[in-house]
This record gives C-alpha cells, structure tokens and sequence, in this order.
C-alpha cells in the first residue's frame, strides 16, 4: 500500500487527478470505478476543468460506480446516481449510457447486483477504483464485518454511517438504511485502486487502514492486500500514523526515481 500524505485537500485532489489523467493517456477506453461522498467532490472539479481545458477526454470512458442507497429514484438529489450527474457526469464529455450505478431500486436486487458484476466483468474490469473511506473504516457500503470477499450486494447500514450521512437529508425526509454496494472481493479485483482521505475525522479509520490488522471490523484494511493501492491522504487524516516522515520520505525518493527516468 503506497500512502501519500499531501499538504490540502487540494493537492489531494490534483495528485488524485493526475493519476486519472496518466490513465487516460494510456488508455482512452479506461474503466473507472467512482464513488461518492464530499471527499471526491474536489478531484471531480479537477478532472472536469482539465476535460474543459482539452487535456483529457471521458469520450470513450465506462464508468461503475461503487454503491447507491437502495429505494431511492434516481432523480432523487441524495441518490448516488444524482450526485453523479449533477457533480460530475453532467460535466464532461462521457457518453452517459456508458455511466452505471448500482441497482438500488431494481425490483429484483439479488438478480441485479449479479448483473451488475457481470457487466463490470464484460468491460474488462475496473483500470482505476476510486474510493473515499467513512469513519469506521467502510469503503463503499462496505460495513464494519463485512466479508472480505464480497461481492456486489445488499447492505445494512450502521447507525453511525447513518447519522454521518444524515446531515444530507432534510429533517423527517426519508433517509434509507440499506443499500446496495460493490463487495471488497470487487473492489479488490479493479487494476488500481485510489483512495482520499481529508480532515481529522478521518484519523482514525486511516490509521486502521493503514497500520491495523486487516480485519472485518476495518473493511478498508483489505486494501494492504492489494498489488496496487494508493492512499493519497492530507496532513489531518495521516496526523494519527505512527510515522507519517517516513511515508514523505518514500515518496519523495519515489519521485526523484521517476524523475530520473523521464516519468516525473
Ligand atoms: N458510501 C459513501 C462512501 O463511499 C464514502 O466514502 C463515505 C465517506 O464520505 P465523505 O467523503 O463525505 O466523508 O460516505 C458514504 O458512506
């Protein structure tokens, strides 16, 4: 697990941006694996102002996003699928049938969410997973004893979860408790995964992730298990690692090697 530990939630966002931008530059037809939540929200301004600007093209792009609130149309504003559209997809020049969020309001689920890894599957599987990560270390809908190799599937809720995502919902509004999300065993399969963590809410679930023992009780933990995951994370989210220097330290010695080599 790479961890980069950035000065703002800025630099967080255009550190996360290039990686898309490489990406794109390597692959037109990339598959993407995007998330929601506020931590994201930065990065996708990045993207879309360097798409305006003609430096990248979402033209021939696929896109999967990780999880949605089961029962809530799409055109409601807290459905995943609306905050999609209206903070990123709406933006950019992606075809926007090539744009899929989980089924949270199939009439059959069970069935859907197979369709659903099946149809991440046809497209190759994912290049780049994006992710966010809650307090209590969840990724996606990914509760606290989750499996570890899950797939996409029908969530409860904690109640911590809920009330950090209450502040979304106006009082008395319906506010689901389920959901539906890709598994870790999904998420864990996508070719790189990119992970963002700002503020000092953050702390401890980062430290989990990156230093505790990988368990259920922290469903990002798994990620150390991955080839290729990179945690890109801003001065207060890394501030309770045991030894955040020496994770500026290897970053630093990674850049000056790619700069030697001509890819800095
Ligand atoms: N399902 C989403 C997650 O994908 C997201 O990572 C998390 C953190 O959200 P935020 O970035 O707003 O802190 O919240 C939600 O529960």
């Amino acid at each position: 697990m790479k961890v980069v530990i950035l000065d703002s939630p800025a630099e967080v966002a255009r550190y996360g941006a290039d990686i898309f931008q490489q990406q794109l530059q390597r692959k037109p037809a990339s598959v993407f694996g995007l998330a929601t939540g506020s931590t994201p929200v930065q990065l996708y301004r990045e993207l879309i102002a360097r798409n305006r600007a003609g430096n990248i093209s979402f033209r021939d792009v696929r896109s999967f996003n990780l999880d949605e609130y089961m029962d809530l149309p799409p055109t409601h504003p807290q459905s995943y699928r609306y905050f999609m559209d209206s903070e990123f997809f709406d933006h950019i020049d992606i075809d926007p049938a090539n744009t899929r969020v989980p089924p949270g309001d199939a009439a059959d689920p069970i069935t859907a969410c197979a369709e659903y890894e099946q149809a991440i599957a046809g497209a190759g599987g994912i290049d780049i997973q994006l992710l966010g990560i809650g307090r209590n270390g969840h990724i996606g809908f990914n509760e606290p004893t989750s499996c570890l190799t899950s797939r996409t599937r029908v969530k409860t809720l904690t109640r911590e979860t809920i009330a950090d995502n209450a502040r979304f919902f106006a009082e008395g509004e319906h506010q689901p408790h389920l959901s539906v999300t890709m598994g870790i065993g999904t998420i864990m399969e996508a070719r790189l995964v990119v992970l963002l963590a700002t503020g000092a809410s953050k702390a401890a679930a980062v430290k989990a992730m990156v230093e505790g023992p990988v368990s259920a009780w922290c469903p990002a933990s798994m990620l150390q298990m991955h080839p290729a995951a990179v945690v890109i994370a801003d001065e207060d989210a890394a501030s309770h690692l045991s030894d955040p220097a020496f994770f500026k330290h290897i970053e630093a010695e990674n850049q000056a090697m790619l700069a030697r080599l001509g890819r800095g």
